[in-house]
């Protein structure tokens, strides 16, 4: 039985309160005897501001939050999924990283977000994440793990299927497991964060796995929460809890709902394969056209 656990944590600017958190998620991981911790975006830390966020980002070879988390990682024997941050263009702008930190302690995978999240809501948050932050070159083919194969997306690339069918539909290394770590506002969580992992998942017959930043990061942001795993059927098989629409200004600065937690699920590559057979999904690429190319 393998089993994987989704974490969810409420980072804020301070990168060693951040690394705290994650390594009481590391030793809760451990004692359940999981083979991999999925951490949130931007676990690293949470910034007020553009020029904040850019003025924290860290090399990952001096970044005491990606060192602790290596350490970790090869003293418990575990994989790590993590988003952080990685200076980019010369100091004026940051990479959005998701890294997969190997069981040695090695990093052995990562990936540069893709789509950026600049919105206005009306009544709600004004986002403008490319003001800051590189947009990622490419798609990084999913690569094997005690899970199947992993592909790695991050937050808003979760609204854009072409993105996750991508990796579902690679020619060497088709995905079983793909991640959307996240830190998902509050009107856009409680509107769309359950429906759109759930379609991903039905979709491309794969586990997804959705780490969620909760609580509130500093005065301006709220993250809704609601970290989740669910199953190539589309069964959400481990949750956490999430912020009500109208919550998070009872919340002070740091706190989430219950303080780090994690959720547990085995993963069954069974399950993918039970699910494939009995509903082939055959797409008509010669019709539309092929989306690897
Ligand atoms: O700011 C950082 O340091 C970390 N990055 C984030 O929190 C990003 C960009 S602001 N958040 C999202 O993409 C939320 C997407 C979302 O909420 C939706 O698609 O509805």
């Amino acid at each position: 039985m393998v089993l994987a656990a989704v974490g969810q944590i409420c980072s804020t600017a301070s990168m060693s309160h951040n690394l705290q958190q994650c390594r009481l998620l590391v030793q809760k991981a451990v004692s359940m005897g999981v083979k991999a911790l999925f951490l949130p975006e931007a676990s690293d830390y949470i910034a007020s501001s553009g020029p904040e966020t850019i003025s924290l980002a860290k090399d990952v070879k001096e970044s005491e939050f990606v060192l602790g988390l290596q350490e970790e990682a090869q003293k418990a024997n575990l994989c790590i999924n993590v988003g952080v941050h990685e200076p980019a263009q010369g100091g004026q702008k940051v990479k959005n990283t998701l890294l997969w930190i190997d069981e040695k302690g090695e990093i052995a995978q990562r990936y540069q977000k893709l789509h950026l999240f600049d919105v206005e809501i009306e009544g709600g948050p004004v986002l403008k994440e490319s003001n800051s932050v590189e947009p990622g070159p490419s798609i990084l083919p999913p690569f094997p793990t005690v899970f199947g194969n992993v592909g790695l997306m991050i937050c808003f690339d979760l609204r854009f299927p072409t993105i996750s069918t991508a990796l579902r539909t690679h020619p060497h290394h088709p995905a079983h497991l793909l991640t959307y770590p996240s830190a998902f506002t509050l009107p856009t969580g409680h509107a769309h964060w359950t429906p759109l992992l759930r379609a991903r998942a039905i979709e491309t017959q794969t586990y997804v796995i959705a780490a969620a930043q909760v609580g509130r990061h500093n005065e301006k942001r709220v993250s809704y929460g609601k970290s989740m795993i669910i199953d190539p059927w589309g069964r959400v098989v481990a949750e956490l809890d999430g912020v009500d629409v109208d919550g998070g200004k009872e919340l002070r600065e740091g706190e989430g709902l219950r303080g780090p937690e994690i959720a547990v699920a085995e993963i069954d590559l069974g399950v993918v394969e039970r699910v494939r057979r009995e509903v082939p999904l055959r797409a008509r690429g010669d019709v539309y056209g092929e989306v690897w190319g």
